[in-house]
């Protein structure tokens, strides 16, 4: 249905969109839309290689497999020592095609923050109008939310008993229950909003390009892997790609924009001889322009895979994401935003090392908080000059003691949660942790419980000052033709899952692209 340029790819594009993941989509969408030719080059398969892409209830099933790259976090003390899993997107849609499909914005005060340290004009206010170009929010539009977008964003219609007692849960304990986890306060309890429509994930792939079918101005290249950047003296013409026939090299007759995520592209560019001179003196590879910005300013946020408790008696089939309701708040009074939040899972949540320490079958089901006001801050190291060789990558999880407080208090406030009548009525008795815990044994439960919340970003941060990789403008500092429009180019992780800002970003570099090019 898609149309497929393997064989018949052309010397020139006016844009060249590498990685059709979250931002590639989006970006290579609206430019073909208005009338650009448009490439967008794509490492893995069309996204109809797995029918379990488009249940929004089976995304935890394609971890691991064919459509992720499967890299993982290097193992620290921080966290026992363990390695844990990073995957990412390898297919038609990149991760908006295996993610948990939940769309929060974070909180205003993320933004205003960028603009205030050098990404200017990326103020909340700024940014509104590209969130909400990119919504069919079902609630309809409001001064915040769009509708009759490119997005299908939806609750729960008939929420998970667990949802539905997260809600009256916080309702006891007096907290905020919201309207709309993305309206104009997102401290509270809420349905989560999801990236689908009914019982089908709703993908960008979806949104974007599946309406361009059969449109010239697009064409779609998967099976290709992006090798290279062609660039002379200080610009960037084209790319290097790593087709099934051989090796091929492509024109952009306006520009080339990398949307190869946040480790993807970072990767490329060093490859291409752009990052620390250090770093590629290290790679024995030559170097072509000073960034030292590049892959440094890695973020994620830490998220707690372990407070699972056993229910009275089975609570039904999966619905919706597996999740489907969530709640943020604050880990101490003062704080700009919410810097916790949690989300309720339909069975366990655990990996290996909490899963040995009780009994997790039978009714089952977690409550899992995650720190969405991370402050450790990491870094992606490349180990060799190939294109598919290692990435060492350090998020640096619970690396501040600030981190490690506030995940250790979140522990408690799920208890207390658990410990209501809402709760009470489906059973719930504490599996993992048993009991509460004293600080000693709650900071080795957060050690042992943290995970990834998925939201890998930051390692070719927008801004101005002498670490900054990209302009306010998304071109890369010092080379012409070639812009970046992924999570890579997140100055300051927001307090909210990642892809709802990567989508802001790319419709925002749509538009800048559109203008140069007009
Ligand atoms: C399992 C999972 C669950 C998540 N859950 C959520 C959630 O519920 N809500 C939320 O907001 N965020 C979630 N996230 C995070 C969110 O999906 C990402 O932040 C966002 O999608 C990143 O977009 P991106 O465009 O930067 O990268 P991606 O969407 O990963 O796109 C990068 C694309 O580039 C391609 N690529 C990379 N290298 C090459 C190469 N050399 N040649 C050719 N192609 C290449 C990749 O295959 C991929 O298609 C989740 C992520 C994952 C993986």
């Amino acid at each position: 249905m898609l149309r497929d340029a393997a064989d018949a790819l052309e010397a020139a594009y006016d844009v060249i969109v590498a990685g059709a993941g979250t931002g590639g989509c989006v970006v290579a969408g609206r430019l073909a839309a208005a009338g650009l030719s448009v490439l967008l080059v794509e490492a893995g398969p069309p996204d109809t290689a797995d029918p379990a892409i488009a249940d929004a209830g089976a995304w935890v099933g394609l971890l691991g497999g064919p459509c992720d790259w499967g890299y993982a976090y290097a193992p620290a003390p921080e966290v026992a020592g363990r390695a844990i899993a990073i995957p990412r997107g390898r297919v038609l849609g990149g991760s908006s095609s295996i993610n948990a499909m939940l769309w929060n914005r974070g909180h205003p005060s993320d933004y205003d923050g960028w603009a205030a340290a050098g990404a200017t004009g990326w103020d909340f206010a700024s940014v509104l109008p590209y969130f909400r170009r990119a919504e069919d929010w079902e609630g309809g539009e409001t001064p915040l939310r769009g509708a009759g977008g490119p997005l299908r964003i939806e609750t729960s219609h008939d929420p998970h008993p667990v949802a539905r007692a997260l809600l009256a849960a916080a309702a006891e304990r007096g907290m905020p229950v919201l309207a709309d986890a993305n309206g104009p306060d997102n401290a509270g309890a809420a349905l989560a909003n999801l990236n689908k429509r009914g019982a089908r994930r709703w993908s960008v792939v979806d949104g974007y390009i599946r309406p361009l079918a059969g449109d010239p101005k697009l064409t779609i290249l998967t099976g290709a892997t992006v090798l290279g950047l062609l660039v002379s003296g200080s610009v960037c013409s084209g790319l290097r790609l790593g087709l099934e026939r051989g090796i091929a090299e492509v024109r952009a007759r306006r520009e080339v924009v990398l949307t190869l995520g946040a480790i993807g592209t970072p990767a490329l560019l060093m490859r291409s001889g752009i990052g620390a001179p250090a770093d590629l003196a290290r790679l024995g590879i030559a170097p072509r322009h000073a960034l030292p910005g590049v892959g440094q300013n890695l973020q994620d946020h830490p998220l707690l895979m372990g407070i699972n408790f056993s229910a009275r008696a089975p609570l039904g089939p999966v619905r919706d994401n597996g999740g489907g309701a969530q709640l943020n708040w604050r880990s101490r009074p003062g704080l700009r935003a919410p810097d916790l939040h949690a989300f309720v899972v339909q069975g366990p949540h655990a990996g290996p090392e909490i899963a040995a320490t009780a009994d997790l079958s039978g009714p089952v089901f977690a409550v899992s908080p995650g720190l969405m006001g991370s402050t450790s801050v990491g870094s992606l190291r490349l180990e060799s000059a190939e294109s598919d060789g290692p990435i060492t990558l350090r998020p640096n999880f619970l690396a501040e003691p600030a981190d490690r407080a506030a995940l250790a208090g979140a522990v408690d406030t799920i208890l207390d949660l658990a410990d209501t009548a809402a709760f009470r009525d489906l059973g719930a008795v504490p599996l993992t942790p048993a009991r509460r815990l004293g600080r000693s044994e709650a900071d080795a439960f957060v050690a042992r419980a943290c995970s990834t919340f998925f939201h890998t970003c930051g390692t070719c941060a927008m801004g101005t000052g002498p670490a900054a990789v990209v302009d306010p403008a998304l071109n890369l500092h010092g080379v012409a033709g070639l812009r970046v429009a992924d999570a890579s180019v997140i100055p300051t992780i927001p307090t909210g899952n990642t892809q709802a800002a990567v989508v802001m970003i790319a419709e925002r570099a749509a538009d800048l692209i559109r203008n140069a090019a007009g």
